[in-house]
């Protein structure tokens, strides 16, 4: 499938964007392992968050299915998962592959990981060597998938983790809950929390000074009933849309307003945009809210170093395409982790983006970015990569004559209903066989 994607003249209105991704996936993993229901709504129906659900169904958890975006999960309790007949396929999930690893270490069975080619290239190692610290047997290939892991009787650990990783540390955290013993992680920087927050609500105990988070041994998690609210990642490429194309106005109701996730829009509100976040209260431990976002007469170019990237780790290429459009030179650093996503984003943005015009310069740990300039229509690949796809098809919104997105079924990994929300608010996309 390809998109071809023309200048629209505005964008207006008001949408809902599919539940949180990193919600979806943990909510289901945890409720599989709680005891008793659990029903989950808002659930988001998109390849990676299939993934966990077919290797939690493989693990012989019983979920049934009202409607793609709501699960009743059978919960099995902490000990209850069974082995399953045929490698788990993770498909392309880093998250699904990762959290699951460190689930599966507290269980004395054999299990095998394996992923799609693109999932099967990037780095497993930085789960698979802590666990082994605390007594799990786990194989890699050469640092990646296939990953063969045996788990059983763990020890808690105290862990400096190399990398500001919200799946390293959510596995680590998932495997605590079954070793003998509290397990320690210190963080370099602040990532997501949610596996914290969820795992609290559902009755886990854990501590956290600062960058240092503890988890105690559990015996049992309580289900959940809950409502998923919008993804904040999902929400940045219309909202981001929104500030480019002059005349625009948009509001996304129900989103997830967790601060370790609002990088982007601290980002974009020192650039200079008007964008207001309106919060609402809280779901589970999570503050939600709704979003206001409207054309910014003038972005300003900012650096972006340190604790922010992994406050906005998924946003860097609709990042990127907001830069175009500032004033001076925008520079990100410490951005490293970019390399081993769905693509390697540094590398991937620098090639789309200049085909349409963009002034920017790859480096190691990120990128640099000159604006204002004019972007032009081009044919530009998504590399495989949902939100390079995205990125890329509002680059196309406010480029000059017409932009052609290839590959871009890729977008349903994360947002079902991309295309159909931005025609709703306007926007000139269209899909193509
Ligand atoms: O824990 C999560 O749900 C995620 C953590 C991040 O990955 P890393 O932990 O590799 O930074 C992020 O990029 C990914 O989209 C989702
Ligand atoms: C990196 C991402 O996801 P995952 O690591 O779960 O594949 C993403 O959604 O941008």
């Amino acid at each position: 499938m390809r998109l071809r994607v023309r200048p629209p003249a505005r964008l207006h209105g008001v949408i809902r964007v599919p539940g949180d991704k990193s919600l979806s996936h943990r909510a289901l993993l945890f409720a599989a392992l709680a005891e008793g229901t659990s029903t989950l709504q808002g659930w988001l129906p998109a390849a990676d968050c299939e993934a966990t659900l077919r290797c939690i169904r493989a693990l012989g958890v019983e979920v049934e299915r009202p409607a793609a975006d709501r699960l009743i999960v059978h919960g099995r309790g902490l000990r209850g998962l069974q082995p399953a007949s045929a490698p788990l396929d993770c498909g392309g999930s880093g998250t699904t592959m990762r959290l699951l690893m460190g689930i599966l270490a507290g269980f004395p069975f054999p299990s095998t990981l394996v992923g799609n080619a693109q999932l099967s290239r990037r780095p497993m190692e930085r789960v698979a060597e802590p666990l082994r610290r605390m007594g799990a047997e786990v194989r890699t290939t050469e640092g990646h998938a296939p990953v063969y892991l045996r788990g059983g009787t763990l020890r808690g650990i105290r862990y400096e983790m190399p990398v500001a990783s919200a799946q390293v540390k959510s596995a680590l955290l998932l495997a605590g809950l079954y070793a003998q013993g509290p397990t320690t992680l210190v963080e370099p920087a602040p990532s997501r929390d949610h596996t914290e927050r969820l795992l609290w609500a559902m009755g886990a105990t854990l501590e956290q000074h600062g960058r240092t988070i503890t988890v105690y041994p559990a015996e049992r998690l309580s289900p959940l009933d809950c409502a998923i609210p919008g993804d904040p990642s999902s929400a940045a490429f219309p909202l981001v849309a929104a500030l480019l194309i002059p005349g625009s106005e948009i509001e996304v109701t129900d989103l997830l307003l967790n601060p370790t996730r609002l990088g982007l829009i601290e980002a974009l509100q020192a650039m200079g945009a008007p964008i207001r976040v309106i919060p609402e209260g809280e779901r589970h431990g999570e503050p939600v809210g709704r979003l206001l976002g409207a054309s910014a007469v003038r972005l300003q170019a900012i650096e972006i170093a340190g604790p922010w990237v992994p406050r906005m780790i998924d946003e860097f290429p609709i990042f990127a395409v907001a830069a175009t459009q500032a004033e001076g030179t925008t520079r990100v650093r410490d951005a490293a982790e970019l390399r081993v996503k769905e693509s390697d984003r540094i590398a991937a943005l620098a090639a789309e983006l200049r085909r349409m015009g963009a002034r920017i310069e790859e480096h190691p740990d990120g990128f640099a970015i000159e604006g204002p300039t004019p972007l032009r229509g081009a044919v530009v690949h998504s590399h495989g990569d949902h939100r390079l796809a995205m990125a890329l098809a509002v680059a196309g919104l406010i480029a000059q004559g017409e932009t052609i997105v290839e590959d871009a079924e890729c977008i349903g990994d994360s947002f079902p209903g991309f295309v159909k929300r931005m025609q709703a608010l306007g926007a000139e996309i269209e899909m193509e066989p």
